[in-house]
């Protein structure tokens, strides 16, 4: 019988931090009812797994795991911009396609199964671009189940091991579709999107989500296969059967202790993500299309989130959708996390293993503080006094101190409860104590006063008359309703003011832009061949010194405004995408003219300001590291560099100059390339040259650190750029850096006065409407790393190696079909259930 997940959340429950990282397994004999708080920090690990080529796929060796002697191993890949690079990223564990399922869940997730056991949320979540293998590692196939069953039919197991305690197992899966959910174990066709709500612990669930309780393998099979079915799947051109949504299986594990009277809980959330979809490469429909930018859009969450957490902003945007609202407990929460990144072979996909990396090394860095979920059962004390029982509505005990025996018992409430609330407040009648509320105006903490054993000689006191109650009960109402009404009052007030800052933004913002057409339009950008190569060149070069100082000024006095109103509420987080890209490009133009100015401690602030506002932003993320190097060696800023406009020469410029290429470092100056082995501090990165291994080859080694310059964190950006008729699109979003933040290529490419005066205001504004870049293209000739518009030629290595690359528009041909003859194992729907106990 199914029953509702979300009545267990809305008990009252204890929660302590979980006390050791090492998770040791709590004997048969006594589960982990022992584990006392300890407040530890546990981070989210990292697997990575590259899958073989699939039938129809180009082999090559674009992407390498390689197995060190000392046990230590890492993924390799190539620099796209410059191939003579190669990208290290080490992590625990990285898996070669020989590696099996079998493997790979006893390295990583077995040791995840007592520590469920030990009343803790543990998610795992599969991750990586679309046709990777997540839905492989994490279900797999009749042949080779994945880590769902396994992982399942190892909690079974742990839990026969048990004696003395009572333990339930039940299962809820759920998609999220469209950024909607679903719940999956009900039929497809009937299935109503579900709300995501948060309980007054702060705990988010998905409201009415079934939780069926299972008693063994065999019964979860069934219901699995069974659910399975109704997950939404199509085929693209890159996976016959790809995931159109996130797949969440939680398994939830209760252990009673039937002496002590106290429950824990345990859950396993095992997450199969959507993968990141390029729909020149999938060959979307529209309303794959469709599909695919609810996925991009909530990956991209995914990733301002754990950006977000790295830079240890006060607002992380876990609301911006339902995926990361729903894993807000693995990503800084109280659950222990293992990342499973799965990688797809080949120059093909390259730029998307790197994304995927990159968001891997941000993750690495995510702290999470595990809690044990404890729950006592001891019956709630009664009262001594003969009285009847306490009225439930909250607003008679936040009136009534004790209840007269006089008292309306069964009064109803004044006030609306939610459904939610209501049943967390009914639990008062269960044998459940409830928690003390944290200081909020919830009903567990007017239930203990009620719970306060009463002062006897005082009782007599409580003699009032139904009047007077009743005139209290009013008083507390209308104290009540005064109190919402003016928090609401208040809440119109602050959102008034921002609205007004947000227009002042966006007219400084246009202003900006109107000066800066005027003074193109009286006087001729200046030959960029005679600046100083490298000198970054500001859209207002002659007036920045007035108006650089003005618009600062300006800047800093909205902010202090924003900050003296609301602490929580930053000006970023409040302003529209729209403002936040204006009021970021202000601040690039004045760090700019500081930069300029040889200020560069003073740019690299105005630069960091801007890229709160668009953290994206990567040609900015690269600009503050070559600030930060130059800030912390005492040097110059060192030319930016530029790409050559014509694609057929790059690649021999790239090879050219790469011997010349430097891999910046916050502690040493910029080592040669050349036969040298430096290891940097930038973001904890280092370089690696002239590895034997390698040969030829320089490695820039990325270990964990915030890495926030290197690639970009966010998959392709999804929607409106995905429509055809906006040709921008996700191929911008991943359009690789150049030579990436840690090296300085050396080919340049003069600007010219043509491609500034490209841009005007009214095109800025046509182009805000399709994308959130930070510059335009010709502000991108203009300003910080790249010379070109558009892009062609980054473009073209997105799709693939710019080797194996046709023209483009020959591009879709070129995609390496799927073989639909692939046989391989059935998807899991189509499985017959193995036996407990059996495994291949
Ligand atoms: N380790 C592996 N060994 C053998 N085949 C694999 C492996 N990983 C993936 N595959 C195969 O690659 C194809 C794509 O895998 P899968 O559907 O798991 O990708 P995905 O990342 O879930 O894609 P999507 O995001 O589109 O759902 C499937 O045919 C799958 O069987």
């Amino acid at each position: 019988m199914a029953r509702d997940a979300t009545e267990q959340l809305n008990q009252p429950e204890t929660t302590t931090s979980f006390s050791s990282p090492a998770f040791p397994p709590p004997p048969a004999s006594s589960p982990a009812l022992g584990c006392r708080p300890m407040a530890n920090t546990y981070k989210i690990k990292i697997a990575a797994r590259l899958r073989p080529p699939i039938p129809g796929e180009l082999v090559d060796d674009g992407v390498q795991v390689e197995h060190r002697d000392d046990g230590t191993s890492s993924i390799s890949v190539p620099n796209p911009r410059d191939l003579t690079q190669v990208f290290k990223f080490p992590f625990t564990s990285c898996y070669d396609p020989a590696a099996g399922q079998e493997e790979i869940f006893e390295n990583d997730v077995r040791p995840l199964i007592d520590i469920v056991y030990n009343g803790v949320t543990v998610t795992v979540f599969a991750y990586g671009v679309t046709s990777s293998g997540k839905t492989h590692t994490m279900q797999g196939s009749r042949s080779e189940p994945g880590i769902i069953p396994r992982a399942v039919e190892a909690l079974f197991d742990r839990q026969s091991g048990l004696r003395r305690y009572r333990s339930e197992l039940a299962v809820s899966y759920m998609e999220i579709y469209k950024d909607e959910v679903y719940d999956l174990l009900v039929n497809r066709d009937n299935a109503p999107k579900l709300p995501v709500r948060e309980n007054d612990r702060g705990q988010v669930f998905v409201a009415n989500l079934s939780a069926i309780p299972i008693d063994s393998m065999a019964e979860f099979e069934r219901i699995y296969s069974q659910a399975s079915k109704n997950r939404s799947v199509a085929s693209t051109n890159l996976n016959r059967a790809s995931s159109r949504s996130h797949a969440i299986l939680t398994v939830t594990v209760t252990l009673t202790d039937p002496t002590e009277n106290k429950t824990l809980s345990g859950k396993l959330n095992l997450v199969d993500l959507a993968g990141s979809e390029n729909n020149k490469m999938t060959g979307n429909d529209p309303s794959r299309m469709a599909e695919s930018s609810a996925i991009n859009k909530s990956l991209s969450t995914l990733g301002q989130v754990v950006h977000a957490l790295n830079k240890g902003h006060s607002r992380i945007p876990y609301r911006n959708s339902k995926l990361t609202r729903l894993l807000q407990d693995a990503l800084g929460g109280s659950s222990v996390g293992l990342l499973i990144c799965n990688l797809a072979p080949g120059t093909k996909f390259r730029q998307d293993t790197l994304n995927t990396l990159n968001f891997a090394v941000h993750t690495k860095n995510v702290e999470n503080k595990p809690v044990v979920n404890e729950k006592d059962n001891k019956p709630i004390p009664k009262p001594h006094f003969a009285a009847p029982p306490p009225p439930p509505p909250k607003l008679v005990a936040a009136v009534l101190p004790l209840p007269s025996s006089s008292s309306h018992g069964g009064r109803p409430s004044l006030v609306s409860v939610p459904p939610s609330r209501s049943s967390s407040s009914s639990s008062s009648s269960s044998s459940r104590v409830p928690r003390p509320s944290v200081g909020g105006f919830g009903m567990s903490s007017r239930l203990s006063q009620l719970m306060q054993p009463p002062p006897p000689p005082q009782a007599k006191t409580y003699t009032l008359t139904d009047k007077e109650i009743d005139e209290r009960i009013a008083r507390a109402v209308e104290a009540e309703v005064a109190r919402r009404l003016a928090e609401h009052a208040i809440e119109r007030a602050r959102e008034e003011e921002v609205r007004r800052e947000e227009e002042v933004a966006l007219r400084l913002a246009e202003e900006l832009a109107k000066r800066d057409v005027k003074r193109k339009g009286k006087a001729p950008v200046p030959q960029h061949e005679s600046l100083p190569s490298g000198t970054l060149t500001p859209l207002m070069r002659r007036e920045e010194d007035v108006s650089g100082d003005e618009f600062k000024k300006r800047l800093e006095e909205l902010e202090q405004k924003f900050e003296h109103s609301s602490r929580e509420v930053q000006m970023v987080d409040v302003l529209s995408p729209v403002s936040r890209k204006r009021t970021g490009r202000a601040y690039v133009s004045l760090a700019r003219t500081h930069s300029e100015k040889g200020n560069l401690q003073l740019a690299l602030e105005l630069y960091r300001k801007a890229e709160t506002y668009v953290p994206d932003n990567i040609k900015l993320k690269e600009r503050i590291i070559e600030i930060e190097w130059a800030v912390k060696n005492g040097r110059a800023l060192e030319p930016s560099p530029k790409r050559p406009k014509k694609s057929k020469s790059r690649k021999t410029k790239d090879s050219k100059h790469s011997s010349q290429t430097s891999i910046t470092s916050e502690e040493s100056a910029r080592p040669s390339l050349k036969g040298e082995s430096t290891h940097t501090s930038l973001h904890d990165a280092h370089a690696t040259v002239g590895d034997p291994s390698t040969s030829s080859r320089q490695e820039v080694a990325v270990f964990s650190g915030s890495f926030s310059g290197l690639l970009p964190l966010s998959p392709p950006k999804p929607a409106r750029s995905a429509s055809p008729s906006l040709p921008l699109s996700p191929t911008r979003a991943t359009r690789p850096t150049s030579a990436s933040a840690t090296s300085t290529p050396t080919s340049h490419c003069p600007k010219t006065a043509a491609s500034l005066a490209a841009t005007n205001a009214s095109e800025l504004k046509e182009k805000e409407n399709v994308r959130l870049d930070l510059t335009s293209d010709a502000e991108d000739d203009e300003g910080l790393v790249h010379v070109g518009s558009p892009p062609k030629r980054a473009i073209d290595e997105m799709q693939g190696d710019v080797r194996e690359t046709p023209p483009r528009h020959k591009k879709a041909a070129k995609v390496a079909p799927v073989d639909e003859t692939d046989a391989g194992d059935g998807p899991w729907e189509q499985w017959q259930p193995f036996e407990l106990g059996k495994r291949r």
